[in-house]
């Protein structure tokens, strides 16, 4: 096969490093934005956006790298096209297409002065049916071709986690291939043959059962983290039981496995939420029993609230409170349903003094936290006059706590994800770590 020319209609967080390693990997590439900002800073060799090894990629694949805001460039000089725009979900809880079908339109409309075959590939998360439905008929009719030989669909989304987008782009658990014909999924399997550094299972398939599965593993790792933080809530009233015990037995089991198992607190950020929702949402649409998505949703949702009680209960007359972490995860500025910014307007609303810090998300974070929470300048700064910390986002650097706490004034950490060595931490200082007994110790 010769070496296709690629190019990638959005440069965001997952765009931007796809662009970057298809690069590296020796594919010329075009990548396309709306964002003039994003186009000039790949066209100078700069990461649009902040996300582990994307400058190292962007460095090391500039000399095939380039960026454009102008359709017919992009489409006429490439031979498959990654659409990675946004799909907003709206109040119902499915995805918006809007981006993904006026792209399409731009697409089809440039592919109408170019000649040879060209290959659709739509990496965004859409609706089980979207892309065998409307995306489908949008690209036909714009483009005044059929699906066949001259023109191929895939679905084919990433399970990329931020903050390790590229180290996930490069070894993937699975491919995931919802396909037009046999052409498009052979075209398609061969860029990844050429971008994986592992060898990863390959599933083909239609494009509906593609969608569902994508659907599908977001529900069922959400089904697991509301099942181990149920489980860290029981614990919290069975005296002697301990959830971090309990779930590593049980992730014993192979059945069922220990990632994603360890019971904490809530998960967020901008892809399990709004996923298990979308599939509930579908189920609703055919009148099915959805209650499983359902409730991973509600006691997902209920955790701020598990928490909020714990330092209610522990607090008294402390009313001081830093939360350490804003992000939804460590190595990520996004700060989207995070449950460090959920707990901070709750515990404002509710009178606390609040100081947050974290750092990566404090800017992304502004705009969502009540504008009387104090914000930190550094971890120092947070810990200073705070009688109560709560840990709400695992980043390493926390773990460095016991150093930095003053050894003469009593404290109280509470930390979900158990990032402190308790034996390091000063006796004048409580720590409770959830998933037990406030009784019990550490
Ligand atoms: N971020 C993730 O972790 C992740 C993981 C898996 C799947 N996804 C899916 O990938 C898709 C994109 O997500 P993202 O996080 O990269 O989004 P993002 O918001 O970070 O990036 C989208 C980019 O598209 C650009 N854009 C908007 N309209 C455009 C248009 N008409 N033409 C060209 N560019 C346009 C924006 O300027 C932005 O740079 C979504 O469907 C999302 O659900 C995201
Ligand atoms: O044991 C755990 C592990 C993670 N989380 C939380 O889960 C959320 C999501 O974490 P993670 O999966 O690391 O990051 P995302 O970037 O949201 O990635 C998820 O969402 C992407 C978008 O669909 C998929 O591509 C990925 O496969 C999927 O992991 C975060 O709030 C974590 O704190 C837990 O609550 N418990």
């Amino acid at each position: 096969m010769k070496n296709l020319n690629l190019s990638v209609i959005g440069l965001g967080k997952l765009g931007s490093p796809m662009a970057a390693v298809f690069a590296k990997k020796g594919f010329n590439v075009i990548g396309l934005d709306v964002n003039p900002e994003f186009v000039s800073k790949i066209n100078a060799g700069t990461a649009p956006l902040q996300e582990t090894q994307l400058q190292e990629y962007v460095n090391s694949g500039k000399a095939n790298l380039r960026a454009t805001t102008d359709y017919d460039d992009a489409i006429k000089n490439s031979d498959i096209t990654f659409i990675i725009l946004p799909t907003p979900s709206d109040d119902s809880g499915f995805f918006s297409n809007d981006y993904v079908l006026s792209s399409v339109t731009k697409i089809g409309a440039a592919l109408r002065s170019k000649t040879g075959y060209h290959l659709v590939v739509i990496t965004s998360t859409t609706m089980p049916g979207a892309t065998n439905g409307i995306i489908r008929e949008t690209l036909e009719k714009s483009s005044g071709r059929k699906l066949g030989p001259n023109l191929g669909l895939c679905y084919s989304p990433e399970f990329i986690a931020l903050g390790s987008v590229i180290k996930n782009m490069l070894n993937p658990d699975f491919i995931l291939i919802g396909e037009s014909d046999r052409q498009a999924g052979d075209v398609l399997q061969s860029i990844y043959s050429q971008t994986c550094e592992n060898t990863p299972l390959i599933k083909r398939m239609t494009f509906t059962s593609a969608e569902l599965t994508k659907l599908c593993v977001n529900t069922f790792v959400t089904t697991k983290i509301s099942f181990a933080n149920m489980v860290a809530e029981y614990c919290e009233h069975l005296e002697g039981a301990e959830a971090e015990i309990v779930m590593d037995a049980v992730g014993s089991d192979s059945r069922i496995g220990k990632k994603y198992l360890q019971g904490a607190i809530g998960y967020g950020g901008p892809c399990f939420p709004r996923d298990n929702r979308a599939f509930y949402a579908l189920g609703q649409e055919f009148g099915l029993q959805a209650d499983l998505a359902k409730a991973s949703d509600t006691i997902n949702n209920h955790q701020v609230v598990r928490l909020k009680k714990t330092i209610n209960q522990i607090a008294q007359n402390k009313h001081t409170v830093a939360i350490l972490g804003l992000a939804y995860k460590p190595e990520t500025d996004v700060a989207e349903e995070s449950q460090g910014v959920l707990l901070a307007n709750i515990l404002c609303n509710d009178g606390y003094s609040v100081t947050v810090f974290d750092p990566m998300a404090v800017l992304n974070s502004k705009k969502l936290l009540d504008n009387q929470i104090n914000i930190a300048q550094d971890l120092e700064d947070a810990l200073k006059n705070n009688e109560v910390i709560v840990i709400t986002t695992p980043w390493a650097q926390f773990s460095a706590l016991p150093d930095l706490i003053d050894a003469t004034r009593a404290r109280i950490i509470i930390d979900p994800w158990r990032v402190i060595n308790p034996e390091q931490l000063p006796e004048t200082v409580l720590l409770i770590t959830m998933g037990r007994t406030l009784q019990s110790k550490p």
